[in-house]
């Protein structure tokens, strides 16, 4: 994959890592907060580092720090809390080449597995067992510009869009990339509110208004637990 020479830096924390290994923010069990799997128990692995900066980015800790473990060591540990649905999350996965194994493996374990990536970056060669849950970025996340819509043609229909949504500019964004490329046809579409700014309420309206059939969607661990509270 090759990125702008400008924005490498974001990638620094994967440096030196020895191929064959991950760099592994956290690994943890909550409940699945977003997705058309939201409320089920469910093992989060998250990844170091993204090669994106939403500017409402709810995960900035997760660019750099975190261990290097072996594929070995992350599977045994997913598969060691005995919970059907696992999730890859960062951070991007996709920046690890390994996270390509370890989706397949943990799938051969008989695993649920999900993929929450940004959409900037290629989902071509993902598993095609995985779940994908994959953002299309609107203009006031400021990532617009790195959408990579090639990627529409590599999901498959059961594979998740998910919108966050930070102001009305946004919401008729979103309307018109759906209407474009005919979103809700195709695959489940998330809209979600950038938590904090957009009440949830206003962004229901919009919805209702627009006659699109897409599911609004709140980021339940944060109406559960502290909005900030890492490992939920
Ligand atoms: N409970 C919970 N559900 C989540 N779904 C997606 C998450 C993410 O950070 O990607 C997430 C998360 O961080 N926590
Ligand atoms: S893609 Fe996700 S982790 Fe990366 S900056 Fe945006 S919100 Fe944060
Ligand atoms: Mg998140």
């Amino acid at each position: 994959m090759l990125f702008p020479v400008v924005e490498n830096h974001r990638l620094d924390a994967l440096r030196g890592k020895p191929v064959g290994s991950l760099m592994v923010h956290e690994i943890y069990r909550s409940l699945q907060g977003e997705s058309t799997f939201a409320g089920l128990p469910c093992v989060f692995v998250r990844l170091t580092a993204c090669s994106a900066r939403c500017v409402w980015c709810d995960t900035p800790h997760a660019f750099r720090g975190g261990k290097v473990l072996s594929l070995d060591a992350v599977v045994g540990e997913v598969i060691g809390y005995g919970c059907p649905l696992v999730e890859l999350t960062g951070g991007e996965p996709l920046l690890q080449e390994e996270s390509h194994e370890l989706m397949t493996r943990l799938a051969d374990s008989g695993e649920t597995v999900l993929l929450e990536t940004s959409g900037t970056v290629p989902v071509e060669r993902v598993d095609r067992r995985v779940h994908i849950i994959m953002d299309l970025k609107c203009p006031g996340s400021g990532e617009c510009e790195n959408n990579l819509w090639s990627n529409l043609g590599w999901l498959k229909p059961t594979d998740q869009i998910k919108f966050v949504i930070a102001s009305r500019e946004d919401f008729d964004w979103t309307v018109a990339a759906i209407r474009e490329h005919g979103l809700d046809r195709r695959f489940t579409v998330l809209l979600s509110s950038v938590f904090g700014p957009v009440n949830p309420a206003v962004l229901a309206e919009w919805l209702l208004d627009s006659g699109l059939n897409v599911r609004l969607q709140l980021q339940l661990h944060k109406y559960i637990w502290e909005p900030n509270a890492r490992g939920v």
